[in-house]
């Protein structure tokens, strides 16, 4: 399940001072662009309550960051009826597992604590929207065609929940999923019967598009359309169950398509998956009614997302996610954008950031067509590159690392391959000269190997430029633990130094413990001090420190 957390606080000024005076010598020493102003150290709450520790600035409206002051780790949370989930799923449902300060996620000591440790002098907490948040979701569908259960698994077991009136989805998705249900009884579509393998609907996956020019912007959220994608237990269009999709399809169309009043439904999509496992999705996909191409607006780009490629469930959150990321990507810079899903965050610091270079590298081959799309909205300079890789990024990993400035890491809930993790550490004591000399533009392994799963948008390489080393590496997680421990592997090896982190409440209530993964997400920030003289300087910072 997805879960949330992250934080924002001020630390004793003894641990900030060295910290903050050797980026400002990194900095200046490799002669970066200007980079960002560090994160504020104040937040703004929009609880009405708000627990003792927190230091409540000013109310915002229901979109808005909370900005909180951490004094210390809070001990013991007052419940903030502001902050409530009030669902009435909330017992049966495995999806949420806390109802109160759902702004302040219970990982949140834990997160100070932590960053504290490593010497961060500072840690910002967006709150992000804490209801109806919930652009994606994955459904089981089980019961009858009569009384279809749509929703997730009890917790431990596979009995499904019915969950009409979620907190976390976006409203949206509530009102499909009604739709849904009254053709099913009207069709009498059987619900999958996971014992027998029988029965037709297996699961529905939901996606809100709030992209819609022709609203003023402050309309469109609460006006988004879905896009449904139904999973059919069968082969293909080709198998004689397919009538009666095409007739679900068609009633949901007919009732919530485009000319009806409320107009929800975006599009119609169908999967087919016969397997008895439990992999959600087939390798078949067919567009069935509605537009083909899903768009959304995020990091200030127009970004396409196939039902077949990751989105973030979060569209909000991670709007903020990449405005934020944005700031610490210097303009020109050469960017390799690994785990990139359809390159989103890639492709919107090409776009606002004027790259000079950005690689996306996904293992999805699905994630192509996406990347594509997107790419061809965007307005890129003649002498950019900007390319996506189908690539397994365990794999030489040091074929994307060099040549790159600016690393972006946003890696499943188990978090980095090993040999990544590794080729990071090596990469950061490589000799800047040296490497430069020895490789050339031309014998860039990927421009060789990748040759035919690589799309390039357009520009060309630079044929005679050395590559450059990684100086900043962004790791954007959704898995704390596994984070913590490749954090403490890339502190431990001296070559990395932790100098930003900032938490988005990315899966507001959906935190269960501390064991699971997938908390909000949070940008950390890795800078590379290049010159030896620095790295000294820094380790004798920090061991002032300790
Ligand atoms: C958390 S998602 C991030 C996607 C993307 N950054 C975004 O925001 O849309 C992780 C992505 O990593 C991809 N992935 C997982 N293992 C990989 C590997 N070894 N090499 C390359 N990509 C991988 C997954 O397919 C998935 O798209």
């Amino acid at each position: 399940m997805d879960i949330g957390k992250s934080i924002s606080p001020c630390f004793p000024p003894r641990a900030v001072q060295p910290q903050l005076k050797l980026m400002a010598a990194v900095v200046s020493l490799l002669s970066l662009p200007a980079r960002a102003p560090p994160p504020s150290l104040t937040f703004v709450t929009r609880c009405t309550t708000a627990p003792s520790t927190i230091t409540r600035l000013s109310r915002q409206p229901a979109s808005a960051p909370i900005l909180l002051t951490h004094e210390e780790p809070k001990t013991n949370p007052i419940k903030s009826s502001s902050c409530e989930l009030h669902c009435r799923h909330f017992e049966s449902c495995s999806g949420c597992t806390h109802e109160y300060n759902l702004h302040q996620p219970p990982i949140l000591d834990e997160a100070i604590r932590f960053f504290k440790s490593t010497g961060v002098s500072n840690f910002t907490f967006d709150t992000c929207r804490l209801w109806g948040w919930r652009c994606r979701a994955k459904l089981a569908v089980r019961g009858s065609s009569m009384k279809p259960l749509i929703g997730l698994y009890e917790e431990g077991t596979h009995n499904v929940v019915d969950i009409p009136e979620c907190k976390a989805h976006h409203p949206s998705i509530n009102a499909a999923v009604d739709l849904l249900k009254q053709g099913m009884a009207e069709l009498n579509i059987e619900p999958y019967d996971e014992d027998e393998g029988t029965g037709e609907l297996r699961y529905v996956q939901m996606a809100v598009t709030t992209y819609n020019t022709s609203l003023p912007a402050s309309e469109r959220y609460k006006n988004g359309k879905v896009q449904v994608a139904l999973v059919w237990n069968d082969r293909s269009e080709n198998s004689t169950s397919f009538a009666k999709l095409n007739a679900l399809a068609t009633y949901m169309w007919r009732k919530g398509g485009p000319r009806r009043e409320l107009h929800l439904i975006h599009s119609v999509w169908a999967n087919f998956q016969t397997s008895t496992s439990n992999v959600i999705f087939g390798n078949r996909w067919r567009h069935l009614l509605g537009e083909s191409d899903f768009w959304e607006h995020v990091g200030g780009i127009d970004v396409s997302i196939a039902p077949s490629s990751f989105g973030q469930a979060n569209t909000r959150a991670f709007d903020s996610l990449l405005r934020k990321l944005q700031k610490y990507v210097p303009y020109g810079a050469s960017v390799v954008d690994l785990y990139a899903g359809a390159g989103v965050i890639g492709l919107s610091l090409a776009a606002t950031r004027k790259c000079r270079s950005v690689k996306c590298v996904e293992v999805n081959k699905e994630a192509k067509h996406s990347f594509e799309k997107t790419a061809s909205r965007l307005q890129i300079d003649e002498e950019s590159s900007i390319s996506w890789h189908q690539a397994d990024t365990s794999k030489e990993p040091h074929t994307w690392l060099l040549g790159s400035d600016v690393v972006v890491v946003d890696p499943p809930r188990k978090g980095l391959d090993p040999s990544l993790l590794g080729a990071l550490q090596s990469v950061a004591f490589m000799k800047r000269n040296s490497s430069e000399k020895k490789v050339k533009m031309e014998k860039r392994p990927w421009v060789l190997r990748e040759r035919e799963t690589s799309v390039q948008t357009n520009g060309q390489m630079a044929q005679d430029e050395a590559p450059s080393l990684p100086q900043t590496l962004i790791y954007i997680s959704c898995g704390w633990d596994s984070f913590k421990k490749d954090c403490k592997s890339l502190l431990s090896s001296k070559a990395w130094e932790l100098t930003k982190v900032h938490g988005f409440n990315f899966f507001p209530g959906t935190q269960r413990s501390l064991s699971l993964p997938s908390l909000s997400l949070y940008i950390y920030i890795f800078m590379f001090p290049l010159l030896i003289g620095i790295l000294r300087s820094w380790l004798c910072s920090r061991e002032a420190l300790e």
